[in-house]
This record gives structure tokens, sequence and C-alpha cells, in this order.
């Protein structure tokens, strides 16, 4: 398993990160164009508020998905029993920011968006005649104007000892969107699965950005692309003591654009939402 960190400057960029994604379901961007001061930022603003009780006053809305989910209430992984240890805000562009809290993750978020839309545009290029002729549009154009596409703060707490039995940061999970845009983490522990079963590390130098293939992805080009499993494991020494932000960007299609014969994107992702527990 050879996730591949291609230099976004490389004119064998496209290709090169296409074909990572397609071996690996992941691929690493060193010398992308996302700012690291502002990752940083957000970062720093973030922890901020979640060691407040401000948090609690945007506590998620079931149906619309947007807000603070604490981690009594965090997600468990499909085919698991013992929740995440993690809390996390989903930012959409009509969904509610925190007031206590710099707009910088809002400001990330079209910045991330528009290189995102760039990257698919990599991938529709660089994909077969035949599983571009799947695809019910360009894949670039399947994002755009989208109000489903989602940033997720998340915070891992540190840990305290009293963590439940076998739980863990983040659970092995398939991302359930088309792709998925995430810079380093300040701490690691994301981990992919190799086809051996075997559990390796992602690549994970500070400033890199990770991308990775989600099962709208997997779905809507036939299994070509294949959406990975991952997670985040718990860590060891020092980094106990440590907070763990990550920022994943989820870019989800519109709601009727078409990923296959079975599913457009609104019935893939209800169906999704309710096997993990978030939404009725
Ligand atoms: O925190 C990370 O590094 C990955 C998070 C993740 O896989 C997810 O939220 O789907
Ligand atoms: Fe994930």
């Amino acid at each position: 398993m050879q996730v591949q960190v291609v230099d976004y400057r490389d004119p064998d960029a496209p290709a090169r990160f296409t074909e990572s994604l397609r071996q690996t379901g992941f691929g690493v961007l060193k010398n992308h164009p996302i700012p690291q001061d502002m990752v940083e930022a957000i970062y720093r603003e973030w922890l901020a508020f979640f060691d407040t009780d401000a948090k609690t006053r945007y506590a998620f809305d079931r149906d619309k998905q947007d807000g603070f989910f604490s981690t009594a209430i965090s997600e468990t992984a499909k085919g698991h029993s013992k929740k995440d240890i993690k809390e996390y805000y989903h930012l959409y562009p009509w969904g509610r920011y925190p007031a206590e809290v710099p707009d910088t993750a809002r400001r990330y978020y079209d910045v991330a968006n528009r290189l995102a839309q760039e990257l698919l545009g990599w991938v529709q290029d660089n994909s077969p005649a035949d599983v571009r002729a799947r695809f019910s549009m360009p894949l670039p154009d399947m994002i755009e104007g989208s109000a489903k596409t989602l940033l997720r703060v998340l915070r891992y707490p540190p840990l305290t000892g009293d963590e439940e039995p076998g739980a863990i940061r983040a659970a092995a999970h398939e991302d359930i969107n088309l792709l998925t845009v995430l810079p380093a983490a300040n701490e690691p522990g994301l981990q992919v699965k190799g086809m051996d079963d075997v559990w390796y590390d992602v690549p994970c130098d500070f400033g890199t950005l990770v991308i990775n293939i989600g099962d709208m992805l997997q779905e809507a080009s036939g299994g070509y692309f294949p959406s990975t499993t991952h997670r985040v494991i718990n860590p060891t020494g020092e980094g106990r003591f440590k907070s763990r932000v990550s920022l994943p960007l989820f870019l989800h299609p519109r709601d009727e654009v078409v990923l296959s014969e079975r599913y457009t994107a609104l019935s893939y992702l209800e169906e999704r939402l309710r096997e993990l527990g978030v939404k009725m």
C-alpha cells in the first residue's frame, strides 16, 4: 500500500495523483495552494471554542445536520457498537457559525472548495473513457453550487483513561461523500487499510493535504475508484495528553445529481445517515 505524496506543481501531478487514488483510495499533495497559516489559525480558533461551554449553544440540528456534535452523541461507525472519542462541528455555508469564533473557517470553506473542484477535474481527466462514460456529468459540475458540501471541524480530546474499552478516536469507516480534502492534522493517528487487511499510516507531514475517495465516487465510478476504509487510532505516550484537531471537507454533489442507476446523491446520503444513527 503506497499512498503517493505528489507535488502539486509537478506537470505529472494530475496523473500521478489520480493513480494513487485508484490504487489506494488516498493521495497526498505537497506544495498545494491552501495557505498553511489559515489551517493553523483554524486549529487554534476552534480548539479555544471547543474548550468553552459556548459550544453547547449550537447543538446540532437533527434535520439540518449543522452545528455541534458532542462526544455523547458523536457517530458510531457503520458496523461498530462503540461511539468514537470525538466532538465536532458541522459548517455549511447556510448553517450556523459560532459568533465566538473568527471567520477563518468560513473563508477556508471557499478556498478549499475551489481546490477541490480543480482536483475533481484532475480525476475526471485521468479516468479511462469507460469510467467517464458512467458519470452523469463531469465530476467538477456535480459539486458546483452544492449546499451539501460540509466542513467538519473535529476535536479529539486528550485521553482521560476512562474511555470505554475498545473505543477509538475514529473507528474504521468509509466516507460517504464524493471526495474528502483533509489538511494533515496537528497530531498523527490517521491510518488506511490496505488490500492485505493491514493498517498503514497515512503520510501526514504538517502542511500537506490528504485527499481520499468516498463512497459516492466509488458508486459513480462503478468501483473503479475505491472508497478505502480508514480510522484514527488513539495516541500513546505524550500524545495522550494532547487534543488532535482535523478539518475534513466532505465534497457532496447537489441533491439531484445522479450517481448511478440506483442512487441520486440525496437518496444515497439519507440511507447512510440513518445507518450512522445521526438521522431518523
Ligand atoms: O481526523 C482525521 O484525520 C480523519 C477524520 C475522518 O476520517 C472523518 O471524519 O471522516
Ligand atoms: Fe473519514
